[in-house]
């Protein structure tokens, strides 16, 4: 048995168990173990872990499980809340860039906590778009597709049926539902592979919907405030004919608590 001190964050919603792994002790290989820090009855409880860890070429990694106990690709969230702990950790005081299995993102924090998170370009030639839905990667997979009254809709239900449609074998996909709230601003809802679930905010997700708004000519705003069930985030773009670039994704980022669990 080992003793492993662990910090909780969360960004507006998406909940995270932060290790600091830079002495690389953690079993990184042990599905089993992550699933089961990640529970929220026999663990700690979070939508995923995060190891930080150092880099050779930029001030440190970021390595995301989601709650399976999987290694995932990119979370914008996740993002957000590791650039808040390596702040914390005192490895930069205000501006950052770390490496994910996306590449390298620059970020900043703000004296207030908000943490502004370049995302990937987005080509345009990438996105997807079909009478019912949009789908394009942000990082991560997105299907984005708009519903009414968004409050009283099945994500669950609709989401796991499209994630585990013939359409996204065999990686799947996340799912976002989108009601328009005005020229600039909409109201989402993500049901996430890996959680298996809806959860209180996708920053990959809310930064897919704000790019595909626009591609679809919802919004010619290029900066669109996202309202998600944990809260509301920014996502603002530049664009030229070939991509979307100079994505941020922007919003609060918190530690919760610190705490020490036993592991075999
Ligand atoms: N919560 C994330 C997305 C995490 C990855 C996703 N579940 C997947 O496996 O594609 C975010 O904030 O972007």
């Amino acid at each position: 048995m080992k003793n492993v001190t662990f910090f909780k964050y969360q960004g507006t919603g998406n909940d995270f168990v932060m290790i600091d792994n830079r002495t690389e002790f953690f079993p990184k290989k042990n599905v089993e173990l992550i699933e089961k820090l990640c529970d929220r009855r026999f663990g700690i409880g979070g939508d995923g872990l995060i190891l930080l860890e150092n880099d050779a070429t930029a001030d440190f990694k970021m390595v995301y499980y989601n709650a399976d106990g999987n290694e995932s690709t990119m979370c914008g969230n996740g993002g957000r809340c590791i650039v808040s702990f390596a702040h914390f950790l005192g490895i930069f005081s205000k501006d950052t860039t770390f490496n994910a299995i996306d590449g390298l993102h620059h970020a900043t924090i703000n004296e207030n906590g908000i943490v502004a998170l370049q995302m990937i370009d987005v080509v345009k030639d990438t996105i997807k778009k079909d009478t019912e839905f949009t789908f394009l990667f942000t990082g991560s997979p997105h299907h984005v597709a708009m519903v009414n009254d968004i409050q009283n809709f099945n994500v669950f239900e609709n989401g796991k049926n499209i994630r585990y449609s013939d359409q996204y074998k065999p990686g799947g996909t996340n799912v976002n539902f989108v009601e328009q709230l005005s020229n600039n601003s909409f109201k989402i809802r993500t049901y996430e592979r890996g959680v298996e679930d809806e959860t209180l905010s996708c920053g990959t997700g809310a930064t897919a919907v704000a790019i595909a708004m626009n591609s679809l000519g919802k919004t010619a705003a290029n900066k669109i405030t996202i309202q998600v069930q944990g809260g509301d985030v920014q996502v603002t773009f530049d664009q030229n004919e070939e991509k979307y670039y100079n994505v941020m994704l922007t919003g609060a980022a918190k530690q919760v608590f610190k705490g020490e669990i036993s592991i075999d």
